[in-house]
């Protein structure tokens, strides 16, 4: 059977980058896919501005969603202190089943946890199939028609508390249009635009950040 882009990604890395370091697999990921193969990991520009809110929040409960090949789960959990924790569901099985041996790779497996499923389902099962309490960040990266959606699931089953971080890959490349409107026209988050370029490309992108306020 032909190997798969992601395969192709997975193997540079295992041939390539230092085992237990995760810096290595971030630059070496990069590397490949300025390179040889485009493919939709946040990237070293996009990423930058991702470590800098990650070093102002400080957070213990995370959460991601889209973790395709498993790039921002190695790169944000890199930064985190022993004790957090990143949940990162991915609803392709063929994707997931990458991203395990990435981050395994990249020796950061006791930070991270896979969850394997559509976000609209696994998102409700949090808090008590997860014992999560509140999340104090969370990084949208999937579907971009599933940005609103899935913001609401999050208020509604009370995942977000005052203070907690939202922040979302691609608002305009390939943008989120009714994730914005509705996010800058509520009161109770403070958004925040950092504009950005599409992944190893001159195409322009940006992050938006939206902190609750409760
Ligand atoms: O789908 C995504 N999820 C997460 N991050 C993404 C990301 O960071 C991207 F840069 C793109 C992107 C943007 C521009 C482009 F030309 C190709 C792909 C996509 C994307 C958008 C539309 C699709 F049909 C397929 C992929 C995504
Ligand atoms: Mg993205």
């Amino acid at each position: 059977m032909a190997q798969s882009k992601e395969e192709r990604i997975l193997n540079f890395v295992l041939q390539n980058a230092i085992k237990g370091d995760p810096q290595s697999v971030v630059d070496t990921i990069d590397k490949y896919c300025s390179q040889k193969e485009w493919a939709m990991n946040v990237g070293d520009e996009k990423g930058l501005i991702l470590d800098k809110i990650l070093e102002e929040t400080k957070p213990s409960a995370l959460l991601e969603l889209g973790t395709y090949c498993g790039y921002s789960a190695v790169r944000i959990a890199r930064l985190l202190k022993p004790s957090a924790c990143l949940l990162t569901i991915e609803f392709n099985p063929d994707f997931a089943a990458i991203a395990k041996q990435m981050i395994e790779f990249a020796g950061v497996q006791d930070k991270v946890k896979i969850l394997e499923g559509p976000s609209e389902t696994i998102i409700p099962q949090l808090k008590k199939k997860h014992e999560v309490d509140t999340l104090d960040f969370v990084f949208l990266d999937h579907w971009k028609d599933r940005y609103l959606p899935d913001t609401i699931l999050l208020l509604e089953h009370g995942l977000l508390r005052k203070g907690s971080v939202i922040l979302a890959d691609n608002v305009v490349c390939p943008g989120a249009p009714d994730f914005i409107k509705y996010i800058r026209n509520n009161n109770s988050f403070e958004c925040t635009n950092y504009p950005s370029h599409v992944e190893y490309m001159k195409v322009k992108d940006a992050m938006e950040k939206a902190v609750f306020l409760g």
